[in-house]
């Protein structure tokens, strides 16, 4: 079975990739398995540029191939927000709880009807001497008034996945992957990996 690098420091990505690179026949390694690696600093404006910051960096340092992730949750009533900042939204700790309490506390007076959101992923793909190629994802959906679910991970028990009409906490990693941002992501990525390693 071949080995990927992704670049992830997140249990609940490492997680989906590793199921979702099961079933393409590849091992997925992530950087718990390297902890000597730094963590890179996320200082792009965009999810594309901060993806490319991450893959880059570590493909330098490693010598190899390397996939980054860089994703978030987009909400039309916050402007955008949490957007590229989905992680530390509450906090430099980086706790999803807190993340949800806080985007509950700001949506608490927010209309059904103006709750739509998003969740969006860039995978970059970095490898020496080539030019890094970037591929995204997007999953469409509703923010919920109070949590719903235990799978996933982040903001899954808030957020309603239109396409499968649940709360995506309430879906299996598989319904999961079948829609999600990160799953989209990986299936153009799929298709063009011939191509690019
Ligand atoms: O409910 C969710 N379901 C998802 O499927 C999902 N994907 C991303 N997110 C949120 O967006 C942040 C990523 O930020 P991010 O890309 O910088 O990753 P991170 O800092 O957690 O790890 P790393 O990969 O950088 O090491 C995460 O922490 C989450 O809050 C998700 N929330
Ligand atoms: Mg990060």
């Amino acid at each position: 079975m071949s080995e990927i690098i992704i670049a992830t420091k997140n249990k609940g990505k490492a997680e989906e990739f590793k199921k979702m690179f099961a079933s393409l026949g590849y091992e997925v390694k992530t950087l718990h398995d390297y902890p000597d690696m730094p963590d890179v600093e996320e200082t792009g404006t965009t999810f594309e540029a901060n993806a490319v910051l991450k893959a880059e960096e570590i493909s330098r340092l490693m010598n190899r191939p390397v996939i980054a992730d860089d994703s978030g949750l987009s909400i039309d009533a916050l402007e955008g927000r949490p957007g590229i900042f989905s992680a530390r939204y509450a906090g430099e700790d980086k706790n999803d709880e807190a993340n949800i309490d806080k985007v509950l506390e700001e949506m608490k007076h927010v209309p059904e009807e103006k709750r739509d959101a998003r969740f969006y992923c860039a995978l970059a793909v970095a490898i020496p001497g080539k030019k890094t190629y970037t591929v995204s994802g997007t999953c469409e959906g509703k923010i919920l008034y109070a949590r719903k679910g235990t799978n996933g991970f982040g903001y899954d028990p808030i957020f309603w996945a239109n396409a499968k009409n649940k709360a995506m906490a309430e879906l299996t990693s598989e319904e999961k992957a079948a829609i999600s941002h990160r799953g989209q992501a990986l299936k153009q990525l799929e298709k063009d990996l011939p191509t690019i390693l």
